[in-house]
């Protein structure tokens, strides 16, 4: 983005911050009823604000206004056009207030201003019109019926949507979620990470402002067993949408086995594999890639390429190369545009990828690095989670693949090669939602993401694949015999 500030201007807008600490429930601002927390700025320590946490009576009033809204058709069965017309005013108050979302996500989440400028803040906006610009072109169906009848599979809103985020991305996940499930029309209550509420309050602020009805978009903070665990387990949600570890994820199929069996969607960890064959071109190429895809976002990120499988003939230039440009990866202050990269998210985070790499000085600082490794190493194997690239050295491509698919995640991975139909084939043959070919990355929000086995459950995000998540789909059949002629209509 060319209108980047200088690292003294953000700090005088960071400092300029009045976040928004409380709930957003019914159209308005409301002091939970659970236990204060701090939020805190991860890159130096200071508190930003005391958020006013949430319990289950919250959860309670705020599944009681969704539904009402819901039933009583405020946004459900307004025109989609309609629904159209509210995001993208939406998304023209966050362009408004993009500069201020950007430095508060930054703030909060150790994010790198650069970052947040140039792809948090304008992919948030992105998805959110893109959904409601499809919303008024997409058709139903009719099925293959005789002519004494037809039938109408038509989709519906699923109704009341738990959307319960990461801390890692906390505005695109936000708008991965509520971009697609209000456009079909759902009403949706938002529980962000407990370490990263403040944009998704301020944007329920602004979509109200926008004329997103009251009851329709709500925001609960608070943490997982006050609130994740409520709306889990509660009998009037009607779906979960979970982005986050694989661990809680299974919570949310457990909560919904033991209520009312809701919908649960799932996108959950990854250990990515960057496969590179023996003879892949443009060795820079491929080392930009790799590079920007384990190290983007501090390799905070479930499609990270946290595993580099390089043939053993290529190997050293490739690394050589990847050295070279992890030095032009300059790792400090969130706020300083000159950094690519930030801090962890909180120490604890950076506690547990510090133990993976042997540092003992665990500060949320952690430079790049990376580490070789067998495939059975525990490094090979955790999602660390961190900026730690572990490279396996194969003998065959035939290997690569194989060694690419010995996990129990399935998110996304690479192949470069030079070979058309060795890349057809590795990416038939790799067992991940997204596999891109000489590039890394996630697609971009036309196209579904999401992952196989351990990585991913029950539907996708992004794309019109993320409106089947959100949607129920309905037949309805209509038998056109004639009732008194016993006869066919016409
Ligand atoms: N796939 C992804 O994008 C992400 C993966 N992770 C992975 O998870 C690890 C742990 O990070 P966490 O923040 O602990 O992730 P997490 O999966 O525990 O947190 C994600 C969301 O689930 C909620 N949650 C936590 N425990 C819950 C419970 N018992 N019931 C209901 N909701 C609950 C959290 O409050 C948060 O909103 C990371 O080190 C990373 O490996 C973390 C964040 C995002
Ligand atoms: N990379 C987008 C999804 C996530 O990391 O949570």
């Amino acid at each position: 983005m060319s209108d980047l500030l200088t690292h003294g201007e953000y700090k005088a807008l960071a400092e300029a911050l009045d976040p928004p600490t409380t709930a957003f429930i019914d159209g308005k601002f409301k002091a939970g009823s659970g236990a204060k927390f701090p939020t805190v700025n991860p890159a130096t320590g200071e508190g930003l604000a005391e958020i006013s946490g949430c319990d289950t009576s919250d959860v309670d009033l705020a599944v009681a206004k969704a539904r009402e809204a819901f039933e009583q058709g405020r946004w459900s069965k307004l025109h989609p056009s309609d629904r159209k017309d509210v995001l993208i005013r939406l998304c023209k108050l966050i362009t408004r207030n993009r500069r201020e979302l950007a430095v508060m996500e930054s703030v909060d989440s150790g994010k790198p201003i650069l970052d947040c400028e140039a792809v948090d803040v304008p992919e948030t906006i992105h998805c959110i019109k893109w959904h409601a610009e499809a919303i008024d072109k997409i058709y139903d169906q009719t099925g293959p019926t005789g002519d004494d009848a037809i039938s109408m599979i038509v989709r519906e809103p699923i109704g009341v949507v738990a959307a319960v985020l990461p801390w890692n991305f906390p505005l695109m996940m936000l708008a991965w979620k509520i971009g697609p499930a209000l456009a079909v029309g759902c009403s949706v209550i938002v529980k962000p990470a407990e370490q990263t509420s403040l944009t998704a309050l301020r944007v329920a602020e602004l979509a109200y402002e926008a004329g997103v009805p009251r009851g329709v978009l709500q925001v609960l903070p608070g943490d997982g067993p006050s609130v994740g665990e409520p709306l889990g387990r509660h009998m009037d949600v009607d779906m979960v949408s979970f982005t986050g570890s694989t661990d809680t994820g299974r919570l949310f199929l457990k909560y919904s086995a033991e209520s009312n069996l809701k919908k649960v969607v799932l996108e959950c960890g990854g250990k990515n594999p960057a496969v590179v064959f023996d003879d892949a071109e443009n060795l820079d190429n491929v080392a930009e890639h790799v590079v920007n895809a384990a190290f983007w976002n501090a390799g905070q990120n479930c499609s990270a390429a946290s595993r580099l499988i390089v043939h053993k003939d290529v190997k050293a230039g490739l690394l050589e190369r990847i050295e070279a440009r992890m030095r032009d990866w300059k790792t400090g202050d969130p706020l300083d545009p000159a950094n690519h990269i930030g801090c962890l998210i909180d120490g604890d985070h950076a506690a547990k990828v510090c133990g993976y790499i042997g540092e003992t000085e665990k500060n949320v600082f952690v430079t790049p690095c990376v580490v070789e490794v067998d495939r059975d190493d525990v490094k090979a194997r955790d999602e660390i989670f961190g900026p730690v690239l572990s490279v396996i050295t194969v003998a065959s491509n035939d290997e690569a693949v194989e060694v690419a698919n010995d996990t129990s995640y399935g998110l996304a991975a690479s192949v470069f090669t030079a070979n058309t139909r060795w890349a057809i084939r590795a990416a038939r043959d790799i067992k991940a939602g997204t596999v891109t070919v000489n590039c890394y990355g996630e697609g971009d929000i036309s196209t579904p993401f999401g992952g196989y086995k351990q990585s991913g459950f029950g539907g996708r995000d992004n794309g019109v694949h993320a409106h089947d998540q959100f949607t129920e789909l309905k037949t309805i059949w209509i038998d056109l015999t004639d009732p008194k002629e016993g006869d066919h209509v016409g």
